[in-house]
């Protein structure tokens, strides 16, 4: 043990370069965050309808092969219809496209931000076009999915290997992957995402009494899913039980009262005969109200922006139930672009950039952070990682992660 009142012993490298003469403003790259190897980043996201003309061929990319019922189908296009027929999901992702093109630049790093979809236009396809074009062979992808399941993690990886697929045709050299692809680990443990979320929270408790109960809520999936999200890592279920009860404290923390929280779900689709995640939030609503709470803030943890299950599944049905039983409810924002997240985010890229050239240099890893019971996720997904069901393999070949090609 060093007593307190020792000198640091000096290195022979001055620490403090910026005190230097012989300091020029072309050498103010060494004080930059290193995003080396990446070229570019890709805001991977899962796209939507711009006008009513889209909504159909939207929904058909969307379900392709995946058993959704047509009354489904029908019901979801009429919420679309409901807003003009426009999702808002692509005008935030701009808006999260430029939130975090200005924070890189507010830090000194020179790293292009390219969007594309894995349901519609820009496609994937388009934004690997964009940067291959601009000279990048190494990106790396950020997708507005906070959560590992098939939905949120692989489905992006099977996505992310399709386009490269069609791209390298494109391009005049089929069979090859004109560009490589890595990606931020799902962050929905990161003190980033958690931290927006509490602000959210804390915000709307402006609005409502101070007993009122939180009702985080997430996207439902296939209990099937749900399994398959649990090979390789914790399941989607309890990433989400992990992040209600950061969030949560962290709520109580600052009310300096204890908080009551549930995690419910919505926008269930797939045949009746299916098991989906559950309690519906509706459903939980009603349970809640029968018990006697009388107000709620809705936390839509599952998703990062407000776009069509959070406008129409929550802002309008859910809102419309809670009216019907007399429960006041307000709904806390989605984390969206708020600085807390788009920081945690590019740190996120650093941390991934770092890794990447500790990993490249066989060097040891580097420090994750998280807040909660669960470990950081894999920056590289292990075999099994995110089935869309357990034992099947979709048989689709994945990039960022060490499935044996099919
Ligand atoms: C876990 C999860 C997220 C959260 C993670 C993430 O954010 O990625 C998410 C996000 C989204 N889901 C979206 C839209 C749709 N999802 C559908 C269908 C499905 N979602 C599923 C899961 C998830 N989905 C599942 C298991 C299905 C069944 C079909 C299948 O097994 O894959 C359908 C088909 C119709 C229907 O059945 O509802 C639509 C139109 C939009 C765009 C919204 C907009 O336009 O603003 C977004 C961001
Ligand atoms: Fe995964």
């Amino acid at each position: 043990m060093v007593p307190a009142t020792t000198p640091a012993p000096h290195t022979s490298v001055p620490t403090d370069l910026r005190d230097r003469p012989q300091d020029r403003p072309q050498d103010r790259s060494q004080d930059r965050p290193d995003v080396r190897p990446y070229d570019a980043l890709v805001l991977a996201s899962f796209g939507g309808p711009d006008g009513p003309d889209d909504v159909m061929p939207f929904l058909r990319n969307v379900t392709a092969g995946k058993g959704i019922p047509d009354e489904r189908l029908a019901e979801v296009a009429e919420h679309y219809l409901h807003f003009g027929g426009a999702s808002p999901i692509n005008g935030q992702n701009l808006a999260l496209q430029k939130a975090l093109a200005t924070e890189l630049e507010r830090r000194g790093i020179d790293l292009p931000v390219v969007w594309g979809n894995r349901n519609w236009s820009p496609y994937t396809k388009d934004a690997f076009a964009a940067a291959h074009a601009d000279g990048a062979r190494r990106v790396l992808a950020l997708v507005t999915s906070a959560y590992g399941s098939y939905s949120g993690c692989r489905q992006y990886r099977e996505d992310f290997w399709q386009a490269l697929e069609t791209l390298g045709t494109e391009l005049g050299q089929p069979g090859e992957h004109p560009l490589v692809v890595d990606k931020v680990r799902p962050y929905f443990n990161h003190p980033g995402f958690v931290a927006a979320n509490v602000d959210a929270v804390v915000e709307a408790f402006d609005q409502v009494p101070p007993d009122a109960r939180v009702v985080f809520v997430t996207h439902s999936i296939p209990d099937a899913m749900e399994a398959g999200s649990a090979l390789a890592a914790p399941s989607y279920r309890e990433q989400h039980l992990d992040v209600a009860a950061s969030v949560a404290a962290g709520v109580a923390e600052r009310l300096g009262r204890p908080v009551e929280w549930d995690l419910a779900y919505c926008s269930r689709s797939g045949p009746p005969s299916q098991p989906w995640l559950e309690p519906d939030v509706n459903d939980h609503l009603a349970v809640l109200a029968q018990r006697g709470v009388r107000a709620v803030v809705l936390s839509p943890i599952g998703f990062v922006s407000d776009h069509m299950e959070v406008v129409y599944d929550l802002d309008t049905e859910a809102m419309a139930t809670a009216t019907e039983l007399g429960l006041e409810a307000v709904r806390a924002d989605s984390v969206g672009t708020r600085e807390p997240f788009v920081r945690g985010l590019v740190d996120l890229v650093l941390e991934r950039a770092a890794a990447a050239r500790a990993t490249d240099a066989g060097g040891p890893t580097v420090p994750r952070a998280t807040v909660g019971d669960l470990p950081a996720w894999h920056d590289v997904c292990p075999p099994g990682c995110c089935r869309r069901q357990a034992g099947v393999d979709s048989g689709r070949p994945t990039t960022c992660g060490v499935d044996p090609l099919l």
